[in-house]
């Protein structure tokens, strides 16, 4: 079963990714995602092939934003996909049965589409209001996650869901109890003083107190 926290990196440059990415790795986030947007090919190569090899170094999962062709040049565990990216279907011809395709849904029926297309995990959100992405979906709040992971109950859709947009410490309590598999975050992680705290204290809400 896949880590219940993603982070999502942030920066301007290379140099200030991988700073980032170096950062949650080093305390204590085992899975990435290198969401580096509008950019040169040959920056977005150069850093991802760092970020693979820190990855590596860290054993954790290393997935690409966006990419699927950046991915499989640089053997990636993967991909994020949203609603205006490139087709699940067509990402899982080309990235083969073993890669993770996440796929990003706002709704129910986003959810049963991408699920159809092959999905491994569904990125659910936004949560709540967050800077870190333009032309945010509609909010969906506590109860939004409730609604949504009861009609996928009902219906017996089984697929990780992780809650995305704005999360911080406090909401992760609650949200667990809407039956999310995890979290993907950013701001929280990049513009924390005491990452080692907070990423600790994520993994112990998110795992309970047993951390495997
Ligand atoms: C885990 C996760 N969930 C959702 C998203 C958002 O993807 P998308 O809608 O394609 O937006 P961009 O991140 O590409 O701006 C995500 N990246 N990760
Ligand atoms: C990529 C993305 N998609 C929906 S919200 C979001 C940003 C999540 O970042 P943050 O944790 O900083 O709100
Ligand atoms: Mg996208």
């Amino acid at each position: 079963m896949y880590n219940k926290l993603q982070y999502i990196s942030q920066g301007e440059s290379v140099e200030e990714q991988l700073y980032n990415i170096h950062q949650a790795l080093d305390n204590g986030c085992d899975w990435i995602q290198m969401r580096f947007k509008h950019q040169r090919p040959k920056k977005a190569l150069a850093l991802a092939e760092a970020v693979k090899f820190l990855c590596e170094e860290y054993l954790a999962n290393f997935i690409v934003n966006d990419d699927v062709h950046l991915a499989e040049k640089i053997n990636a565990d993967g991909v994020h996909l949203g609603l205006s990216d490139m087709e699940v279907t067509e990402a899982r011809t080309i990235l083969g049965k073993t890669k993770i395709i996440g796929a990003t849904a706002n709704t129910f029926e986003h959810i049963v589409h991408q699920v159809n297309n092959g999905c491994d995990y569904i990125g659910l959100g936004p949560f709540q209001y967050t800077k870190t992405k333009s032309n945010l979906s509609p909010i969906l709040g506590f109860e939004g996650y409730r609604s949504i992971i009861a009609k996928m109950k009902q219906l017996q859709i089984e697929i990780p869901i992780y809650a995305i947009g704005g999360i911080t410490l406090e909401d992760v309590n609650i949200l667990i109890k809407t039956g999310i598999h995890g979290i993907a975050v950013s701001s929280i992680i990049t513009k924390s003083d005491e990452k080692q705290n907070l990423i600790t204290q994520l993994n112990e809400k998110l795992y309970g107190s047993v951390i495997v």
